[in-house]
């Protein structure tokens, strides 16, 4: 077990869509399986991987949207897999979710003050404490004047302003966990940086454990502490965020390191090799390394399933390239 400052432990979770045809399951999408990682009060871990690979589900599983198929997720060391009722509620007040699409994510009809109320209602903060609240959110977040937003439609904001909004929604009830997925992926370049800078801020200001969900291994850089990749619903390697940069070991992470860009003009002309084809189906994943049939160092072996090695302190790999050292 881990010490008193870890925060959440994921351990061998499973998610299985079922695959419904009238009244019966014909089949599973078996978008997470075995999946184990930890995360300290305080610490940013950054999920990456492409389209498909399972990150959004295992967020939502974190956040428990979605009940596992199997496993333990360990929070503040209690397991929370299996919660309902009363307890699920006091659960969903510990963890605080950003979603993709600030468009998509707050109800057009409310107005910024009633957005920001509504959860505050829900877990039954007295009326006199709910303004002050909301007051405080939105200072946080830097949408200020406040008396400015407050009765403003999410269509009269910009998209910044729309995610610093969908921001202060998830820290409202002061949780100890946000999954923030992809929470600047929809925005203009030029206002990414702005919003992760200030997440990083409240980040620290509140000791929030953060799971960060992303495509894009180029941001993990400044907003991580540590990086978990996943590869068609599985995780191949985690390691602290400098160590994984620096010295990737899988094959895949390697191809992702890649194909980062590089603004250095210098380099303008090297070639960016990523691997051939697309993940197996996650309907009937085939036994074994499921990197296998991209990777350029496929052997015999891969036919079976890798296990995960601790190759130096925290840095996990799976893959046999590693098996006897
Ligand atoms: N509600 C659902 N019912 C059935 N299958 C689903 C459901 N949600 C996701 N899936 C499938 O599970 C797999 C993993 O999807 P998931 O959204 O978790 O991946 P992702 O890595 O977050 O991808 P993206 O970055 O595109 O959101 C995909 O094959 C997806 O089609």
């Amino acid at each position: 077990m881990g010490g008193s400052n870890m925060l959440l432990s994921v351990r061998n979770l499973y998610m299985w869509y079922p695959i419904r045809r009238f009244l019966s399951i014909v089949g599973y999408v078996k978008a997470v399986e075995d999946v184990s990682f930890d995360l300290d009060r305080g610490e940013i871990l950054a999920l990456v991987g492409e389209s498909g690979s399972g990150k959004t589900t295992v967020g939502k599983v974190v956040l428990r949207l979605y009940k596992p198929t199997k496993g333990e997720i360990l929070f503040e060391g209690r397991n929370i897999a299996n919660l309902d009722g009363k307890e699920l509620m006091w659960y969903r007040r510990q963890v605080g979710y950003v979603q993709q699409d600030p468009y998509g994510a707050l109800p057009p009809f409310m107005t910024i003050k009633r957005i920001l109320e509504e959860p505050l209602i829900i877990h039954g903060i007295k009326k006199e404490e709910r303004i002050d609240r909301i007051y405080k959110a939105l200072e946080e977040v830097r949408l200020t004047p406040v008396e400015d937003f407050l009765n403003k439609y999410p269509h009269q904001l910009s998209g910044g302003q729309q995610q610093r909004v969908v921001i202060a929604r998830a820290l409202i009830l002061r949780p100890k966990l946000v999954v923030a997925d992809e929470p600047v992926s929809m925005l203009d370049a030029s206002v990414r940086v702005e919003i992760l800078t200030l997440f990083r801020e409240l980040q620290k200001i509140h000791n929030l454990g953060i799971i960060y969900i992303t495509h894009d291994l180029a941001t993990t850089k400044y907003f991580s502490d540590k990086i978990a990749i996943m590869y068609a619903g599985q995780l191949v390697e985690r390691a602290p965020t400098q160590d994984l940069l620096k010295e990737p070991l899988h094959p895949y992470t390697q191809a992702l390191i890649k194909a980062i860009p590089d603004p250095d003009p210098r380099n303008r002309k090297i070639f960016r090799e990523t691997p051939a084809g697309e993940p197996p189906s996650l309907i009937n994943p085939p036994p074994g390394c499921r990197f296998r049939s991209r990777c350029p160092f496929a052997m015999d072996i891969c036919m079976k399933d890798p296990i995960e090695i601790e190759i130096k302190k925290n840095h996990y790999v799976k893959c046999w390239l590693y098996a006897n050292k």
